[in-house]
């Protein structure tokens, strides 16, 4: 009888946690982010944050980028803005409508102190930071419920992601929260707050929760800026 090895099973949770945890096996059954606490001082900057939901983790974050940095992000982001391309292949579609581009990683001073400020709050090293990614919403257009990370079947699956920052950097008219259908949350966006959500569990059931959407924006704009990290280093 033919049996396949097992060779192509590799143990993700060890490999992930390389040069960030120390115990694998335990660090599996925790928090990346460190929620101890209702404040985080990252430099000269004291960032309040609250507990949203436990398992999966939500959080929602008060000051985490100044009204100057929301600003030049928007003014920096705006000329670049594409229709928004979604999922590995980058495929244009009605899942999402908004506009969107990246920042090149670390491509200006301000784009690196800013993903060293989210990389330090997500206790993750800033080489699993893909680039800064920078959404604009005007009326009717949406973002529905999605999961951030890839399907097994996807190639970027190999190095998935792990865990989200969306900041705000404006305050909407009306509309344009963010929902978490299965765990009954929605965030309402204030400029320079931010909600951050992980999914990294061995436990599947707790990473399909993190199911989230960008509500339809009803009046004015949205903008949000969102850090996606990576198992693994992607730069
Ligand atoms: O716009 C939002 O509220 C959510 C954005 C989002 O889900 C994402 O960028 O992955
Ligand atoms: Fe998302």
């Amino acid at each position: 009888m033919n049996s396949t090895p097992n060779h192509d099973l590799i143990n993700v949770e060890e490999q992930f946690m390389d040069g960030f945890k120390t115990e694998p096996e335990k660090a599996a059954e925790e928090h990346l982010f460190d929620a101890a606490g209702s404040v985080m001082t990252v430099g000269d900057m004291a960032i309040p944050f609250a507990k949203r939901h436990t398992w999966p983790l939500v959080v929602e974050l008060e000051n985490l980028l100044s009204c100057e940095e929301c600003d030049q992000l928007i003014q920096l982001s705006g000329d670049r803005m594409k229709r928004s391309k979604i999922s590995s292949d980058r495929v244009v579609n009605q899942m999402r409508t908004s506009s969107g581009m990246f920042f090149e990683e670390s491509e200006n001073d301000l784009i690196h102190t800013i993903e060293k400020r989210l990389a330090k709050m997500m206790n993750v090293p800033i080489e699993h930071a893909e680039g800064l990614q920078v959404l604009k919403y005007t009326p009717g257009q949406e973002y529905k419920a999605h999961h951030d990370y890839f399907l097994p079947t996807s190639k970027a699956a190999s190095n998935n992601r792990i865990s989200t920052m969306v900041v705000y950097l404006n305050e909407v008219e009306e509309g344009g929260e963010t929902y978490f259908p299965e765990l009954n949350i929605s965030i309402t966006p204030q400029k320079g707050s931010a909600v951050y959500f992980e999914y990294f569990y061995s436990d599947e059931e707790l990473n399909k929760q993190t199911l989230h959407g960008g509500a339809p924006v009803f009046k004015g704009e949205k903008w949000v800026a969102t850090q996606w990290m990576r198992r693994k280093s992607v730069r």
